[in-house]
């Protein structure tokens, strides 16, 4: 009795199909208050409003990069690959790959 193992040789996986919800820098920029706080991480989008008082870093540093590209900063500090991974928790969306005044002509038709 052989046994056959589908290894997913059309490459379909799940998350091929997902869409991507875009966010402005503009619209990321107005996410600074302790109850509604994102973050910019090498493009993406993260809402870290609940896990302000999780973080092991304290909220102030969260504070300071609100609504802002952190990239910097959380890369300066060394983070582990356990924080890498709990970044997913809070991943909401990427920024816009471009900001032509078509692009935002189109995003809106949509
Ligand atoms: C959603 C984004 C973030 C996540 C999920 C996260 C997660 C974590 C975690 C799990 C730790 C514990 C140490 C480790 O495992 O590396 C940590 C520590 C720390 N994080 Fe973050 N972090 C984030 C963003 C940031 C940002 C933007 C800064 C900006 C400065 C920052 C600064 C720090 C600092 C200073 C520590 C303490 C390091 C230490 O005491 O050794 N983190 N973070």
């Amino acid at each position: 009795m052989a046994t056959v193992v589908a290894s997913g040789s059309d490459g379909k996986e799940q998350g091929v199909e997902t869409s991507v919800t875009y966010y402005r820098l503009e619209e990321v920029a107005k996410r600074n208050s302790p109850e509604d706080i994102w973050l910019v991480i090498h493009g993406r989008v993260y809402d870290v409003s609940r896990f302000l008082n999780e973080h092991p870093g304290g909220e102030e540093v969260l504070m300071e990069q609100a609504g802002g590209d952190a990239t910097e900063s959380f890369e300066d500090v060394g983070h582990s690959s356990d924080a890498r991974e709990m970044l997913k928790q809070y991943y909401i969306g990427d920024v816009h790959p471009v900001r032509t005044r078509s692009a935002c002509k189109r995003e809106e038709a949509i």
